[in-house]
C-alpha cells in the first residue's frame, strides 16, 4: 500500500508529540510536514523541542530536521499532503476557520479539537463504535464546496472510558447515566513539573468538560437522518469532571439505568464479548474492551498502556441502590483519548478509500 503524505499541525504540544511517536514508520502514513504556531515557525524541530519534549520516550529521530511551518499559512501546510492531523491550540472561532480552510484545500482533516465536534455534518468517530457516521462526509463536502476535503473529529478524551461500555450493552436501552470522571493532568497538556499544584491535590473543575461529556455521547449514539447526524434523544447523561494527581489515564465511575434489565451476568458477558469489525487496522487493539473480575481494577498505572494505550479497561460492574448498575472504566487520555484515537480514525478513513 502506498503511504499517504501527511502533515501534523500542533506538532509541539503534548498530543502533537504523541502523534509523531505513533506515526514513526507507520504503514499507511508518511509525515512530510510539521506545523505549529507562529512562534515556532521557521525553527528546526529538534532544536525547538530540546527543552520542550514532554514524553518519557525520546524525540523520534525522523522529526528532528523538519523546519516547523506556520499553521496559519494554509496553502503552504496543505500543499503536497492528503491528510492533516490538527491538534493546534487556538480559540474556537479560529479553529473552525482554520480546519475548514485546510479542508477547502482538498485535504482530509483529522481533528483533535472540539471546535467542529458538534456540527451536524461533521462525523465524530470512535472507529469501533460509529464508523458508519462517515457516510455524512458527502453532505459536508457539499457545504464546504470540496471534492475530497472534509473534517472528521475524535470525541473528548474522557468519554472514551465509558461510552464503549454503553456501546456493548446498548441493545438493553441506556436511559440515564450519572458519571464522575477522575482525569489525569496530561489532559491539560501539562506534566507535574509544569503544574506542581497538582501534586497531592485535586481540582474539582475542568473548564467545558462536563458539557462535552454530557452531549458528545448523544452524537456518538445518534443516527444520520435528513442529511445530518441527529443526537440520540433517548439517553441522558449527567457528568462531574475532576482533575486528579495522575499523569496519564482518565478513570470514570458511572451509574446508569436501562430500559430492559437482563441481569448483571448478561451485561458483563456482553462487555467481555463486544467485537468490533475494525481489528485489522494497524493501531486497533485486538480486544477493544477488557473486563477485569478483580475488585481493584482498572488502575491507571497498571492498565492504561494495555494494547499500546488503545484498550478500554472496565471493572466492578455491580447493582446500585439508586440506579440499576454502576461500573468503573479507564482509558489512556492522550493515546486512545487523543493521538491514538486520531491515528486510528485516519487509518479507518484510509481503509475506506476516502484518501484515494
Ligand atoms: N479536556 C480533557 C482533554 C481531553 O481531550 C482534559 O482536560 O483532560
Amino acid at each position: 500500500m502506498e503511504r499517504t503524505k501527511i502533515a501534523v499541525v500542533g506538532a509541539t504540544g503534548m498530543v502533537g508529540q504523541r502523534l509523531l511517536v505513533l506515526l514513526e514508520n507507520h504503514p499507511y502514513f508518511e509525515v512530510v510536514k510539521l506545523a505549529a504556531s507562529k512562534n515556532s515557525a521557521g525553527k528546526r524541530y529538534g532544536d525547538l523541542m530540546a527543552n520542550k519534549w514532554k514524553l518519557d520516550m525520546k524525540i523520534p529521530e525522523y522529526t528532528k530536521d523538519f523546519i516547523v511551518e506556520d499553521a496559519m499559512d494554509v496553502k503552504n501546510v496543505a500543499n503536497g499532503v492528503k491528510l492533516i492531523f490538527c491538534a493546534v491550540n487556538l480559540d474556537k472561532k479560529e479553529l473552525v476557520a482554520l480546519e475548514e480552510a485546510y479542508a477547502k484545500e482538498e485535504v482530509v482533516v483529522v481533528s483533535n479539537n472540539s471546535a467542529n465536534r458538534m456540527k451536524a455534518d461533521v462525523p465524530m468517530i470512535i472507529p469501533e463504535i460509529n464508523a458508519k457516521h462517515l457516510d455524512i462526509v458527502d453532505i459536508q463536502r457539499k457545504r464546504l464546496g470540496t471534492k475530497k476535503g472534509f473534517i472528521v473529529v475524535k470525541p473528548n478524551c474522557s468519554i472514551q472510558s465509558y461510552v464503549p461500555v454503553f456501546a456493548a450493552i446498548k441493545e438493553f436501552g441506556i436511559k440515564e447515566a450519572s458519571i464522575c470522571t477522575y482525569q489525569a493532568i496530561s489532559g491539560s497538556g501539562r506534566t507535574f513539573e509544569e503544574w506542581p499544584e497538582m501534586i497531592g491535590n485535586i481540582i474539582p473543575y475542568i473548564g467545558g468538560e462536563e458539557e462535552k461529556s454530557e452531549i458528545e455521547p448523544l452524537k456518538i449514539f445518534g443516527n444520520i437522518e435528513d442529511g445530518e447526524i441527529k443526537l440520540n434523544d433517548t439517553m441522558k447523561f449527567s457528568a462531574q469532571c475532576i482533575r486528579v494527581p495522575v499523569l496519564d489515564g482518565h478513570l470514570a465511575c458511572v451509574s446508569f439505568n436501562l430500559e430492559n434489565n437482563p441481569g448483571k451476568e448478561v451485561l458483563i458477558e456482553k462487555i467481555k464479548n463486544f467485537k468490533s469489525d475494525i481489528t485489522d487496522l494497524p493501531l486497533a487493539p485486538k480486544e477493544f474492551i477488557h473486563y477485569y473480575e478483580e475488585n481493584d481494577r482498572p488502575q491507571p498505572l497498571l492498565d492504561r498502556d494495555n494494547e499500546k494505550g488503545m484498550q478500554i479497561t472496565v471493572g466492578r460492574l455491580r447493582e446500585d441502590n439508586l440506579f440499576d448498575y454502576k461500573f468503573v472504566g479507564l482509558s489512556h487520555n492522550t493515546l486512545r483519548g487523543a493521538a491514538g484515537g486520531a491515528v486510528l480514525t485516519a487509518e479507518l478513513v484510509k481503509k475506506l478509500g476516502y484518501l484515494d
